[in-house]
């Protein structure tokens, strides 16, 4: 089974502005605390990013024994915050910050846990404060490694002014060690 998806007909697609990191360059973290990405979330999935060609974007996540859903596989929430981040990390190449508003995934086949996921995700194309994103992993370590297609996802996120969080700033946990909701390159 995958989605009904569709892409609206009358979508912009942005081109890889100067700012952005060259290919193969690491993309920074947008929050430290990110569960995602954040290097002062202790408990969090520490994924790392780099910058492709295009206007491309790739992940890895290590599965760790942690990230069980059912007996020796990856749990399916897992990656979908796995898939979230890399959509979120591809919108990086507007340079504003962006929430996700939607999101669906389709989980193809099992993913044992200790795989190495690589995630490619991008942007499809834009409308006012619209982004539309898509993505999908391959296992490119592990027992099951290889070229066949996982998962896939589907994702539209919203551009934000900054102080969309700032309601949110009394309820961040311990001192931030980046500039509060700078979701910007
Ligand atoms: C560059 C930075 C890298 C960041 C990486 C981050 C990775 C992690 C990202 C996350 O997990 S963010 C956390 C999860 N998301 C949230 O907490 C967002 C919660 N939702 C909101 O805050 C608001 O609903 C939202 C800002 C998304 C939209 O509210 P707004 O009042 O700003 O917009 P509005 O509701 O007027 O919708 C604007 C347009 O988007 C459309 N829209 C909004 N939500 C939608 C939805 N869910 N599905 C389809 N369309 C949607 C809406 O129909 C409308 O379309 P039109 O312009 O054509 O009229």
């Amino acid at each position: 089974m995958s989605s009904t998806w569709t892409l609206p007909d009358d979508l912009d697609l942005p081109t890889r502005p100067d700012f952005f990191p060259a290919p193969g360059e690491a993309l920074p973290q947008h929050w430290s605390k990110c569960f995602g990405c954040g290097d002062d979330q202790p408990s969090g999935m520490a994924m790392t990013f780099i910058a492709e060609e295009g206007i491309e974007v790739s992940g890895r996540l290590t599965v760790a024994n942690r990230y069980q859903g059912g007996p020796g596989v990856i749990h399916g929430g897992i990656l979908s915050v796995a898939f979230d981040e890399t959509q979120g990390m591809a919108c990086m190449l507007l340079g504003v910050p962006v929430v996700t508003g939607h999101l669906e995934i389709d989980f193809a086949k099992p993913i044992p846990l200790g795989s190495v996921l690589e995630f490619r995700a991008r942007m499809d194309g834009m409308t006012g404060r619209k982004l539309y994103t898509s993505a999908e992993a391959r296992i490119v370590e592990g027992p099951t490694a290889g070229d066949d297609v996982v998962a896939t996802s589907r994702g539209l996120f919203l551009t934000i002014k900054p102080e969309h969080f700032t309601p949110m700033k009394d309820f961040v946990d311990g001192e931030a060690t980046s500039p509060f909701g700078s979701s910007t390159l």
